[in-house]
């Protein structure tokens, strides 16, 4: 009997995939982020060494390289940071000697899963009575808009399940930034629709995003959305627009409102784009003074960050603070809110949603629209 060719060459490697690059980087408790922007491949790059730069208000951001996260508010645990780009790989097809290379880079026990403890999970009893104080405070004239945010907890060791849920996660939603990172204790993944400020080919970009819809073909309308739904935006616009007059900003060019897709849902959007000349080459300045906006804290910004701060019984760590790419593309910074995203920690998880509180506002439809947040990790997550 003569025995068939096997179809695999046994002499021939077999070619190693891109999880395979992203769970050697987990597993030797690398610095690394990977990421996918609309439009983009996924690029992933690995840090030699285990601890990532701190930033500083003394580094200005855009003349640095690499990718870099900063939190809502700063503390020791969670501070402003860039992982460095030792390694780059472009596409889900890494060039096998990167393999070899990362083989040799350092990590860091500290990296990876922590366990930082959980963070406080208020239930939907409490988060009915949260909504309900600030839209108090708001009707007696404190601030006009505050967003309210609160962490959903996974008692599961979800490790396993990382790199295969950020893959299905770019795969499914093409008009967000998808990422993952690990560095300084911390491993998160998520996809935001949020441009905080993106620099390239001699534009700056923002967007006012606010206001939650689900993703159908009425709501894709403007005309569908109420006038509690446009005001919530408006908000955030005012406030952008404002900003970029007093950084004397003279191209700025500003769109109308419009539903923009964000998975299954859709928020009110305003574009603003203006000459990157304009700002002299320094983002770090209108970057400290634009977030966070009243997308992710309120109107006024430091009366309801004041009472936002005393009300929310977790600490936001990175969530709704920002990261992105800066200078892996040469002259291109894309810096997104970090919404919708996940903390993974050894044996649970957490994931951070929030929504936007007016004097309108009623709690049980704020607690159904953090719910539905949910649902792009958790959807991801399960298959
Ligand atoms: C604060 C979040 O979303 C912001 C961005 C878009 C719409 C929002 C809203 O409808 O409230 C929020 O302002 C979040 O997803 O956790």
């Amino acid at each position: 009997m003569r025995l068939r060719h096997s179809l695999v060459d046994p002499m021939k490697p077999i070619k190693k995939t891109l999880p395979q690059l992203l769970q050697l980087c987990l597993d030797k408790k690398l610095c690394f982020a990977s990421y996918r922007e609309p439009g983009c491949d996924i690029v992933t790059l690995a840090q030699d060494g285990g601890e990532p730069l701190r930033l500083s208000v003394d580094h200005e951001i855009s003349e640095q390289r690499g990718f870099a996260i900063a939190p809502f508010v700063e503390s020791d645990s969670c501070r402003p940071i860039l992982i460095s780009p030792d390694l780059i790989s472009v596409g889900d097809a890494p060039d096998e000697s990167l393999f070899a290379r990362l083989e040799q880079f350092g990590g860091n026990s500290l990296n990876g899963c922590g366990d930082i403890g959980e963070t406080y999970q208020c239930d939907h009893a409490e988060y009915l009575q949260e909504v309900d104080s600030l839209v108090t405070a708001i009707e007696a004239g404190r601030f006009a808009k505050a967003v309210l945010s609160r962490v959903e907890i996974i008692r599961d060791d979800i490790r396993e399940k990382v790199v295969a849920t950020y893959i299905r996660m770019c795969a499914r939603y093409p008009h967000s930034l998808v990422y993952i990172f690990q560095a300084d204790g911390h491993l998160w993944l998520g996809a935001t629709p949020e441009i905080l400020a993106s620099v390239g080919q001699g534009k700056l970009q923002t967007i006012a995003l606010a206001a939650t819809r689900k993703n159908t073909p009425e709501n894709q309308k403007f005309s569908a959305w109420s006038e509690k739904e446009r005001q919530e935006q408006q908000y955030v616009t005012d406030y952008i627009n404002d900003l970029l007059i007093s950084f004397d900003l003279k191209s700025v060019k500003r769109g109308l409102p419009y539903p923009r897709q964000a998975g299954n849902m859709l928020h009110l959007c305003t574009e603003f784009s203006c000459d990157s000349h304009e700002i002299g080459g320094k983002l770090s300045p209108l970057l400290q003074a634009l977030h966070p906006t009243p997308a992710v804290c309120g109107m006024p910004k430091e009366a309801a960050r004041t009472f936002l701060h005393g009300l929310e019984k977790h600490d936001r760590q990175y969530y709704s603070g920002f990261l992105g790419p800066v200078n892996i593309s040469p002259e291109q910074i894309s810096l997104y809110v970090n919404l919708r995203c996940m903390q993974v920690c050894r044996g649970y998880a957490q994931v951070y949603v929030g929504g936007g509180i007016t004097s309108d506002s009623v709690a049980e439809d704020e607690w159904t629209e953090t719910v539905l947040k949910t649902k792009t990790i958790l959807s991801a997550l399960d298959n």
